[in-house]
């Protein structure tokens, strides 16, 4: 039986196998945040000479890049990258994702909006029929977390200030926890649209084109719109 570290190893190794044979000196790559994506830059750091860079979705990432060799660019230098390499807290069969469990979630939506190809990498425990067990991270601005907690109490939710953090953008997270989602692209508009929102950990307008998912039995690939 392997343990979610293996499984998590697994994963990104394969990750690593699905990118090298599109990279060139010139590529840079978009990484995201997490435990997951930890070990994918730990398996990317041996490969530096085959690529440029990457972009980071936050300061941990870039932190843990630079400390491996791997150049760090400025998003504002960068115009277009093949992949954007990331976790997930829950994905479903759709291939929409909760984000944001470790409170990167803005600028992960924004480094893989630029990215061609968003490839998701979980193990098996993050795969969900429906999105929502995960309480949704919503990134508010400060003064906006009271008036934001009450509208997003009219969705339904529940929602709960993540204490004791600031995310790299100097804005706070509420964790909504009790919401259905039944339609998570109108559910990911209408959050968005409440004044003071910075973004929602829902990432379903653009969900991810490929998912590697680790299992016991090895690591799977779901492409979107192949079922
Ligand atoms: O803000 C964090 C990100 O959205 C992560 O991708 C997500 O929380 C999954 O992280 P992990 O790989 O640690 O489960």
């Amino acid at each position: 039986m392997l343990t979610q570290t293996e499984l998590k190893q697994n994963v990104a190794q394969a990750a690593v196998q699905y990118v090298l044979p599109f990279l060139t000196p010139e590529t840079i790559l978009g990484v995201g945040t997490g435990s997951t994506v930890d070990i994918f830059i730990d398996s990317l750091a041996p490969h530096t000479s085959r690529f440029r860079g990457a972009v980071s979705s936050s300061e941990r990432s870039s932190a843990r890049m630079a400390a491996l060799g791997i150049q760090v660019f400025d998003l504002n230098d960068v115009q277009a990258m093949p992949f954007y390499v990331d976790g997930a807290d829950e994905i479903d069969r759709g291939l929409s994702m909760i984000k944001g469990g470790g409170g990167a979630l803005t600028r992960e939506k924004i480094v893989a909006s630029v990215a061609d190809q968003f490839v998701c990498i979980v193990d098996e425990s993050k795969q969900v029929d429906h999105l929502g067990r995960f309480p949704l991270p919503v990134e508010v601005i400060p003064m906006a977390r009271e008036s934001v907690s009450r509208q997003l109490a009219q969705l339904g939710g529940k929602p709960s200030l993540r204490s004791g953090i600031v995310t790299d953008n100097g804005c706070q997270i509420l964790d909504v926890s009790g919401l259905s989602i039944s339609q998570p692209a109108q559910l990911e508009s209408r959050i968005n649209n409440i004044p003071g929102v910075v973004s929602c950990g829902l990432f379903a307008i653009a969900g991810a084109d490929v998912v590697l998912v680790s299992t016991q039995g090895g690591v799977r690939q779901l492409k979107k719109n192949a079922s």
